[in-house]
């Protein structure tokens, strides 16, 4: 299968890469990351959660994100909402798009979002009716495609279930979540024949956390298989909180690098990405968990 000679990528830094740190992340902090990923190329940024602030504190307050950035033409903003009443709050405060999220795992499904597998479809049912009414397009996620912290090992049949379940709800798009790292490129490729052979592969996308520093060979494999979106984290932030030991997705600047030097287009530069990575260290006092930010420095 020849390599996609271009690849969307979607940075999940704002949302998946905050909502899991441990010091508070002020709206206004929030905001200048997005403004800044907004003007590097990108064209699909996560800015946001509309979740309970009990289960997810970092993402409280995405509604001010929403009415406070300066959206670029040609940029969509998208938020997670996994149930009615994020869909309902998150369309009142102009988001893009929306995403559902479910897990291949029963284990991380309840200790997620409180609720069973097919509950959570249930769940998600009503939210992409009012979407679809109201002509926002909805993003879907299964999380533990390559294992789970409690379920431990999942079939890639498991994670096709739930994908075709999301598919045939409405879901333009699936993101397969390797929330806690743990594949390697042999269970990604045979991972993506599985559910291919179920859900066309230009609907699929790649979401590797890093934990176990698999991430890029994960997304080459991928590659191989025909995936051509792939989501990351500027300056590798993040981690779900109810994934015991997940860390952060891979590295924004990390899959660009490659992807560049793969002379695999994204729109997206180089320089200015390294640049926001820096800076959002700075503001939160971590030091840059991508290794070509590191390479590169702060110009
Ligand atoms: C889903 C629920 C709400 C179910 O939680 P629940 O307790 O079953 O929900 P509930 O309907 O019983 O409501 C409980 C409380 O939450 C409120 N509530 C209910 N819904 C909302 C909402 N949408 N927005 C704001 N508030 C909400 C609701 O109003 C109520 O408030 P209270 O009466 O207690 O004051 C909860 O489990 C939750 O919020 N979980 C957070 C899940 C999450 O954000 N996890 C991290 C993102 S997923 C991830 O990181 C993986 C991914 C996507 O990156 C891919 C990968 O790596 O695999």
């Amino acid at each position: 299968m020849p390599l996609p000679r271009q690849v969307r990528l979607v940075e999940v830094g704002p949302r998946d890469g905050l909502q899991n740190e441990a010091t508070p992340v002020s709206v206004a902090q929030r905001i200048e990351l997005v403004d800044r990923l907004s003007a590097t190329g990108l064209s699909h940024i996560e800015a946001g959660a509309f979740v309970s602030p009990r289960w997810v504190p970092q993402m409280a307050d995405s509604a001010a994100v929403l009415a406070g950035i300066r959206r670029r033409p040609g940029v969509r903003y998208g938020v997670l909402t996994p149930n009615l009443q994020g869909l309902e709050a998150a369309l009142t405060a102009g988001a893009d798009e929306v995403a559902v999220f479910a897990s291949a795992s029963e284990g991380f499904s309840q200790r997620n979002i409180n609720c069973s597998i097919s509950e959570s479809l249930q769940r998600f049912a009503p939210v992409l009716e009012l979407a679809s009414e109201r002509g926002v397009a909805v993003r879907g996620y299964v999380s533990c495609v390559l294992g789970c912290p409690y379920d431990g090992a999942v079939a890639p049949e498991q994670v096709a279930a739930v994908a075709v379940d999301l598919q045939a709800m409405g879901c333009y798009e699936i993101s397969l979540g390797d929330t806690i790292g743990v594949g390697v490129p042999s269970a990604t490729r045979r991972l993506i024949e599985v559910v291919g052979e179920r859900v066309p592969r230009n609907r699929l996308a790649g979401h590797f956390h890093d934990t176990y520093g698999q991430a890029l060979v994960n997304i080459h494999a991928a590659l191989l298989e025909g995936v051509s979106v792939f989501d990351s984290s500027v300056a590798g932030l993040g981690g779900c909180p109810y994934a015991q030991g997940a860390s952060g997705n891979v590295a924004s600047e990390d899959v660009l690098y490659m992807l560049d030097g793969m002379g695999i287009s994204t729109g997206v530069d180089l320089r200015s990405l390294v640049a926001v990575g820096h800076w959002i260290c700075q503001q939160l006092g971590r030091e840059n968990g991508s290794r070509v930010g590191r390479a590169m420095g702060k110009q």
